[in-house]
C-alpha cells in the first residue's frame, strides 16, 4: 500500500449512494488511513480532477455496506484532514419535500436540521478538551457559491440555490406522516448523512458544501412512487454524470481559500484553556489543534 503522505490533496470529496468511484480522476493512488477515531469508510482514491489534486471516499464504502448510523464519519474526515485537504464536497441522494424540487434536479442546501438519534461520533472533542463551533451557517457560504455556479455552468439540470436538508436517523425511511409533518415543518429535503459530516468538517476547520441530487418525492406525493432503496440507487446512477461534470467543473478552477473563515473557526471555539493537557490529549487532537497548542505541549 502507498504511503500517503506522498500524494497530499487538496480537495476531499465524499460520494454518496451511487456514487462509489470517481472514474475521472487521473494519476491515481489507493491509500489507507488509520486515525484516531478508527479506519474510514475505505480505502481512500488520491488522484487528480482538472488539475487539482483530490482525496475521493465513498461514505457508504465500495459496496455500500454501511448504514448511515454507523458511517464512520471523524475517521473519513480526520484521514481526508491528515492528507492536506482544506476543502470538502459532501455528494448526496435525498428525497424531495417539495414539489418544484424535482427528481433529476440538483440543490447546494444552505441549512440542515438534525433529527438524529443515534450516537453517531457528532464531535471530535470527547475528552479533556471542550469545544463549540458557530454552526449557524452549516455550510461554507463561498464554496457553496462555487458549487452552484459551476452546476449552472456543467449540467442541463435544474439547480436549486438553497434548501434546508432534515437529516433522519433511518435506515428506514419516513412513515407519509412523518413526511407530511416535515413538509409542515417547512424542511425541503429529506436524507440520512448530511449530520454529522457538516459538524465535523466546521470542528475540523474545513470549507465544506454537499451537492445533493434529488432522487424521489419520499412519499408524500399522490401519483408518484413512495422511495424505495433501488430507485434512488437508480435514479442516481442516471444523473451521477451532472454530480461529476460539477466537480470537474468547479476544480478547473482554483476553489480552496486558506483564509476562509471556516479555516480558523476554533480560534472562538475552544473554552478550555490548552496549556497543561494531558499527553492523551496532545496526541489525539494534534492534527485538529496543532496549530493552537502552546509549543510546550
Ligand atoms: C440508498 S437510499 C438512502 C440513502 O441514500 C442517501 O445517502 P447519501 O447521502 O450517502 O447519498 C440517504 O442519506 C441514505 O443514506
Ligand atoms: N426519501 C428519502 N429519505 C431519506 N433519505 C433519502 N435519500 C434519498 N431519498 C431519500
Amino acid at each position: 500500500m502507498s504511503d500517503p503522505r506522498r500524494y497530499e490533496a487538496e480537495v476531499g470529496i465524499i460520494g454518496g449512494s451511487g456514487i462509489y468511484e470517481l472514474d475521472a480522476l487521473t494519476d491515481v493512488r489507493r491509500v489507507r488511513v488509520s486515525t484516531p477515531y478508527g479506519d474510514p469508510s475505505g480505502e481512500l482514491v488520491l488522484g487528480e480532477l482538472s488539475g487539482t489534486r483530490v482525496a475521493f471516499v465513498p461514505r457508504h464504502g465500495a459496496r455500500h455496506h454501511i448504514l448511515p448510523s454507523r458511517i464512520p464519519a471523524r475517521a473519513n474526515i480526520h484521514a481526508l484532514k491528515s492528507l492536506g485537504v482544506r476543502q470538502i464536497l459532501g455528494i448526496s441522494a435525498v428525497g424531495s419535500l417539495r414539489e418544484d424540487y424535482a427528481p433529476g434536479d440538483l440543490v447546494v442546501p444552505d441549512q440542515i436540521v438534525d433529527r438524529t438519534r443515534a450516537d453517531r461520533g457528532a464531535t471530535f472533542f470527547d475528552q479533556d478538551v471542550v469545544v463549540h463551533v458557530a454552526f449557524a451557517e452549516p455550510y461554507c457560504g463561498r464554496l457553496r457559491q462555487l458549487l452552484i455556479e459551476a452546476a449552472g455552468r456543467a449540467t442541463m439540470a435544474t439547480v436549486h440555490d438553497s434548501g434546508t436538508y432534515c437529516c433522519m436517523e433511518g435506515p428506514q425511511f419516513s412513515t407519509r406522516a412523518e413526511s407530511e409533518m416535515h413538509r409542515r415543518l417547512g424542511f425541503d429535503l429529506i436524507g440520512m448523512t448530511a449530520v454529522p459530516e457538516a459538524k465535523l468538517a466546521r470542528e475540523a476547520e474545513l470549507c465544506y458544501a454537499a451537492l445533493c441530487l434529488v432522487t424521489d418525492y419520499d412519499c408524500w406525493f399522490d401519483g408518484h412512487e413512495d422511495v424505495t432503496a433501488q430507485a434512488v440507487v437508480d435514479v442516481m446512477r442516471r444523473n451521477s454524470e451532472a454530480a461529476k461534470a460539477t466537480l470537474t467543473t468547479l476544480l478547473a478552477k482554483k476553489s480552496v481559500d486558506p483564509e476562509c473563515a471556516c479555516q480558523n473557526v476554533l480560534a472562538s471555539s475552544i473554552n478550555t484553556p490548552l496549556e497543561g493537557l494531558p499527553d492523551r490529549a496532545v496526541e489525539r487532537y494534534a492534527l485538529l489543534l496543532g496549530k493552537y497548542l502552546p509549543a510546550s505541549a
